[in-house]
């Protein structure tokens, strides 16, 4: 039988404040000159249109949309076409050595542990799949892409704080939702997931706000004991706070 750990990105597997503090601003810095070269590209075209259409301003021009976008980024907005540019951008700097990527130490252990077990690793963010590929392959623990099966984002997974959306990424991966361990910052997220019959385990990292709601609580992934028979859930060996 398969099991699978899913895995949301900022705040869980890396720091938010590297994405808020790095990240954000480089897209910001060069969305202006990045839309003004690329802007013709079809993907990036369809974005635009499809920001313009959103922001419910579908005749903006160029620079208004990338206003838009900028606002969007200012405010942390989950909105599938400003995650698209975004990752288009983040893809090229962290391929170019303009960004570097942020993963906790624990992280890449856990990898390891659990592929070599027989799980499954996938990723369920917001930043779109060319993000995600490009954090976990330029990672500063080196190329964690090998460790990854599945990837998952607002295009291809749906909204993070749906049950439909993990009910659909379940499928996806040929995996039952019993046997499927979602871990989050977010609690709105494990919730969602445990709605569609998900195992969660809130992620409390030192450096994020506290993830509330009642489920199991991790600071760091050494202390998920992931066991083959999930009856009982997810186990985690020294929790901290306890479930909340
Ligand atoms: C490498 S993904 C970039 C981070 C990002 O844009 C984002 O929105 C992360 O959201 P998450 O769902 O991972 O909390
Ligand atoms: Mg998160």
């Amino acid at each position: 039988m398969s099991r699978a750990v899913v895995l949301d990105v900022e705040g869980t597997t890396s720091s938010i404040g590297y994405v808020h503090d790095q990240l954000f601003p480089y897209a910001s810095r060069v969305l202006g000159s990045w839309v003004a070269t690329h802007g013709g590209e079809p993907a990036v075209a369809d974005a635009l249109r499809s920001a313009a259409r959103i922001a419910d301003r579908p005749d903006a021009g160029r620079d208004e949309i990338v206003d838009i976008l900028r606002d969007w980024i200012r405010r942390d907005a989950k909105v599938a076409p400003l995650k698209t540019i975004q990752g288009l951008i983040w893809q090229d700097a962290l391929a170019g050595g303009a960004l570097v990527s942020h993963v906790y130490d624990d992280v890449p252990r856990a990898l390891r542990a659990w592929t070599a077990r027989g799980w499954t690793v996938h990723i369920f963010s917001s930043g779109s799949v060319a993000a995600q590929r490009a954090w976990f392959r330029h990672s500063p623990h080196g190329d964690l892409l090998p460790y990854l099966t599945g990837f998952f984002d607002l295009d291809n997974g749906g909204a993070k704080r749906e049950p439909d959306s993990y009910r659909s990424i379940a499928r996806s991966i040929g995996t039952d939702p019993a046997s499927i361990v979602f871990l989050s910052d977010v609690a709105a997220e494990l919730d969602a997931a445990r709605t569609a019959g998900w195992h969660t385990v809130a992620v409390q990292r030192d450096d994020t706000p506290p993830v509330g709601g009642d489920h199991a609580v991790v600071t760091t992934f050494d202390q998920l004991d992931l066991r083959d028979d999930l009856t009982g859930g997810p186990a985690a060996r020294s929790v901290a706070g306890g479930p909340r």
